[in-house]
């Protein structure tokens, strides 16, 4: 039956066996697929290299050249899916919100606390936007940039000791941005400071009006807000695979704990919305609030003051289920994305030098040597956004999205017509439709390359991380900007953060074709929030500091002191690290909920700046 809907599409498709995201393949696909590759090309061509579930990270655009088309199906016993790697249908598809409605059954263990924003669709989705779209203001962004000055200072007291010069060897660098993000959205979110546990004897020196949370549980509770958190997020997926209460009867350990933190955690919020709705009914800090003190307002807390004014009835326009649900999408979407962000775009500046090196000349001329605590949101972030480390933040989204498949479907029975490079051509009805990022990232029409290799084998530098590709003249009058083309929403309210995607002074990428953030009318909510933070934090670090890969696993710090600088020596060892860093980079992310590094680190390290030994000529 798939088959023949696929025919009738007019739609190139390949036949697989299986569904690849099936439960079973994805728990056993590690077993099948070294057997298969063993079977004769000509049994297993084409469709062998969609047999991996994360083919679509692995192998980028190629597929989609071999099989001459920029769209194509995938058809299985089990699943028709869609692939897209055309911008022009990538537009149709996501301001078609109800044609192309989002797979819900995915999402629905995102409602461990209640229903919200990622995990709605239709009426009830709308109105969860229009309550929380407005609590990504540009006065949260203030707070966002503020706190992330400081996580970022905490951060390189971490990496560097007290007293900055220490060149430790970092082991788990994307676990410390993890945490560095996990933190950030604490405070931005729900105005709550975690301490590192390097700052716990520094708590009497901050602010008095400001929520502190260390190690040790306060009255009532079993485990410290820190301790609830980082348990919780990081140990989420079992919450994606077993039912809540199943967790708390489970014999593992860590489940049971899974169950504890997620009952803790939810108490904290609860204490927290109680403090939140008190202060909010005082007309307290209604300036810069955070994201969760924000959402209980536009969710219809009236001040005191204004109940007079006859607003007290007003309706609460979502339950409290609903403020809590939200508030835990809030904190799962706005912390692992921009971890990730920040972690590959360290591991990718600590491969290429020069890039670097442009980055903390750009930081020097914008910032002009100022010192932290008087960088200016409002002055200093637009100069980071139009500059090299908003080239870094976006090359490192282009090759690395956090999600590289965005997930749409169809509905049954109802098969939906598009137009590919003006040719009609229908969806069929219960269609999964994935938009590939990582396939329209690298697709030579839309993006900036240099051709290399040479004759038949001739390719292009669309795999490589070239952050200068958004340096390019910004007046190309071919390219045509999100902003310039904006999605006509039918309703403002549901548009989420002002900005544009990219800065309207680096390389403009043609609508659809630059989607890390999604696009249309279920893009990203925290997309400027993320963006403010990991530009804070790039230039707090490269402002003094240096990222270079850590070359213990191939030799020690004495060995490489005895050997000549810039030399063949030191390079011989470097490039041992860097082939293993590509080779991981390559090889060992995969995507639960985001794509990331799982089970391998690259170990990195921070040098001040005239100290790195890796440079090379
Ligand atoms: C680099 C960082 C980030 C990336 C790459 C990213 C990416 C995305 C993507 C691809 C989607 C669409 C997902 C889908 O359709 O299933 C999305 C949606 C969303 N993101 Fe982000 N995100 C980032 C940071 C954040 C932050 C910091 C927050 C909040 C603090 C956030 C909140 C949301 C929300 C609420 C949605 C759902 C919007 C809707 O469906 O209406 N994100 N994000």
């Amino acid at each position: 039956r798939n088959i023949a809907a696929a025919k009738a599409s007019g739609i190139p498709y390949v036949i697989i066996p299986v569904n690849v995201f099936s439960i079973f393949w994805l728990v056993s696909f590690s077993l099948w697929l070294p057997i298969l590759h063993r079977l004769p090309t000509s049994w297993t061509s084409p469709w062998l290299q969609f047999m991996h579930p994360e083919w679509a990270y692995l192998l980028g655009h190629r597929p989609f050249e071999e099989i001459g088309s920029d769209i194509f199906l995938t058809v299985s016993p089990g699943r028709l899916q869609l692939w897209v790697a055309d911008a022009d249908v990538i537009n149709q598809i996501t301001t078609r919100r109800n044609d192309f409605p989002k797979p819900l059954k995915l999402y629905k263990r995102l409602d461990l606390y209640g229903k919200n924003v990622v995990s709605t669709e239709g009426s009830t989705w709308r109105q969860h936007r229009k309550v929380t779209a407005p609590s990504f203001s540009e006065k949260n962004n203030e707070l966002v940039f503020t706190e992330s000055l400081h996580h970022a200072q905490a951060l390189l007291k971490l990496w560097t000791g007290d007293s900055g010069d220490e060149s430790r060897t970092v082991r788990d660098p994307a676990a410390d941005t993890m945490r560095f993000a996990l933190y950030v959205i604490s405070r931005a979110g729900f105005g709550v400071r975690v301490l590192w546990s390097h700052e716990e004897h520094e708590q009497e020196a901050t602010r008095q009006d400001e929520v502190l949370m260390g190690t040790k549980p306060p009255p009532g509770h079993k485990l410290s807000y820190r301790e609830a958190l980082n348990s919780l997020l990081e140990n989420i997926i079992w919450t994606q695979v077993f039912p809540k209460w199943f967790l708390a009867y489970s014999p593992f350990k860590n489940h049971k704990h899974l169950y504890v933190a997620i009952n803790e955690w939810g108490k904290y919020m609860e204490e927290l919305y109680e403090a939140k709705k008190l202060e909010i009914q005082s007309d307290q800090k209604s300036e810069g609030m955070d994201l969760f003190g924000a959402l209980i307002k536009g969710a219809g807390m009236v001040p005191e003051a204004d109940r007079d004014k006859g607003q007290s009835t007003q309706k609460q326009t979502l339950s409290d289920s609903d403020i809590f649900g939200n508030a835990f999408v809030f904190m799962l979407a706005g912390h692992e994305t921009t971890a990730n962000a920040l972690h590959f775009s360290l591991v990718l500046l600590a491969l290429n030098w020069n890039t670097q090196r442009r980055l903390q000349e750009d930081i020097d001329k914008t910032l002009h040597g100022k010192s932290i605590s008087e960088w200016d949101y409002d002055e200093d972030f637009p100069k980071l956004f139009a500059g090299m480390g908003a080239a870094v933040m976006n090359e490192t989204l282009r090759l690395i999205p956090a999600v590289t498949a965005i997930p749409k479907t169809t509905l049954k029975d109802r098969p939906q017509p598009i137009t590919l490079q003006g040719r009609r051509v229908v969806v069929p009805g219960d269609c999964h439709v994935s938009l590939d990022s990582t396939a329209v990232h690298r697709h030579p029409r839309y993006w900036p390359c240099v051709p290399t290799g040479q004759g038949q084998n001739i390719t292009n530098d669309l795999d490589q991380f070239k952050p200068e590709r958004w340096l390019l003249d910004a007046s190309d009058a071919n390219s045509v900007s999100n902003a310039d083309r904006p999605v006509s929403f039918d309703d403002e309210d549901l548009r989420g953060p002002s900005g544009l995607d990219t800065s309207s002074s680096l390389f403009k990428p043609i609508k659809g074709s630059y989607i890390p953030f999604s696009d249309g009318y279920r893009s990203c909510l925290g997309r400027r929030f993320s963006q403010v933070e990991i530009l804070a934090v790039l230039a707090v670090i490269f402002r003094e500091y240096s990222v270079e890969l850590a070359i213990d696993p191939f030799s020690s710090d004495e060995q490489i002191d005895s050997m000549p600088k810039g030399g063949a020596e030191r390079q011989k060892i470097w490039q041992k690290t860097a082939d293993r860093a590509n080779y991981l980079l390559r090889e060992s992310l995969s995507s639960i909920i985001t794509l990331q590094m799982r089970g391998n680190q690259i170990p990195l390290r921070l040098v001040k700046r005239g100290n790195e030994r890796f440079i090379f000529q």
